[in-house]
């Protein structure tokens, strides 16, 4: 599926990324049709946080390009960074503000008004249950509550396309039920969602496309039960990455 003009969302190609002597990307290619939830899977260490940093502008590719809606991220940064809501891993928030003011200063940075970031703010905490969002400093957030306000964050400027590295990692059941909704309803009205995540349950459950990440390559990219092919997607991704599942024992324990 694509939008009216057949635009995808994401359209990566040759992305490659190296580290030292350690290539954590290699030459990936990756289409994410607009309209569509995209799953990423891979083990730690796959490459998912590295590709998915290049392809929105917070890491600088050593080759390849990355556009969003035809909109090239690294040449044209201001018109790809307003599609985009980036939620990242490890994402870095200022300490001592409240949720609220994070929300403001984040706001008018992107070039919303004073009384659409106050309504705004105000529907985000809301709807994703931060209640002290008002008034407690982000210092004092737990690590689910950070991932929450993250995901604030990367809603607040009405983006085209959502870019979320784990968004429910730490986060508890109840709120979790939250995102995905949230996520849902965002696609339902048009939007696409990328997001990588190590629950095959949840990308079964949320995603209609997926992609298998493994030593920086891309082993299998598209519709969800294409690629599960009649299995799990644990499955499937056991099998493609090569895991074997026979427990390894502790010989001391
Ligand atoms: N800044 C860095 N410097 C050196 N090596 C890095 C850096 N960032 C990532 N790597 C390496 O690149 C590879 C891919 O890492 P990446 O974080 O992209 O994997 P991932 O699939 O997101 O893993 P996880 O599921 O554990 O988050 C790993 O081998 C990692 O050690």
């Amino acid at each position: 599926m694509t939008n009216a003009t057949g635009v995808p969302a994401l359209e990566i190609d040759g992305l490659r990324k190296v580290f030292g002597d350690h290539v954590a990307v290699d030459h990936v290619a990756l289409t994410v049709p607009a309209g569509s939830c995209f799953g990423m899977v891979g083990v730690n260490g796959a490459g998912k946080t590295t590709l998915l940093s290049m392809a929105t502008g917070l890491l600088r590719p050593d080759a390849g390009t990355a556009r969003v809606f035809g909109v090239d991220v690294w040449t044209d940064a201001p018109r790809a960074t307003a599609l985009l809501g980036v939620l990242p891993d490890g994402l870095g928030m200022p300490e001592r503000l409240t949720g609220e003011e994070v929300l403001t200063y984040l706001g008018l940075l992107r070039g919303l008004t004073e009384p659409v970031v106050r309504e705004r703010r105000g529907e985000l905490l809301d709807a994703l249950e931060l209640p002290h969002g008002r008034e407690r400093l982000v210092v004092e957030y737990s690590t689910g509550m950070r991932k929450k306000l993250g995901l604030a964050v990367a809603l607040l400027h009405g983006p085209r396309l959502l870019v979320l590295d784990e968004p429910l990692e730490a986060v508890d059941p109840v709120s979790a039920r939250t995102i995905r909704r949230i996520l849902a309803d965002f696609v339902a009205g048009g939007g696409s969602v990328v997001i990588s995540s190590h629950v095959m349950a949840l990308v079964e459950q949320i995603c209609d496309h997926v992609a298998v990440v493994d030593e920086g390559r891309m082993l299998v990219a598209g519709p969800l039960d294409e690629v599960r092919a009649g299995a799990s997607l644990e499955e499937r991704f056991t099998s493609l990455v090569g895991l074997t599942t026979e427990p390894v024992g502790l010989s001391w324990l």
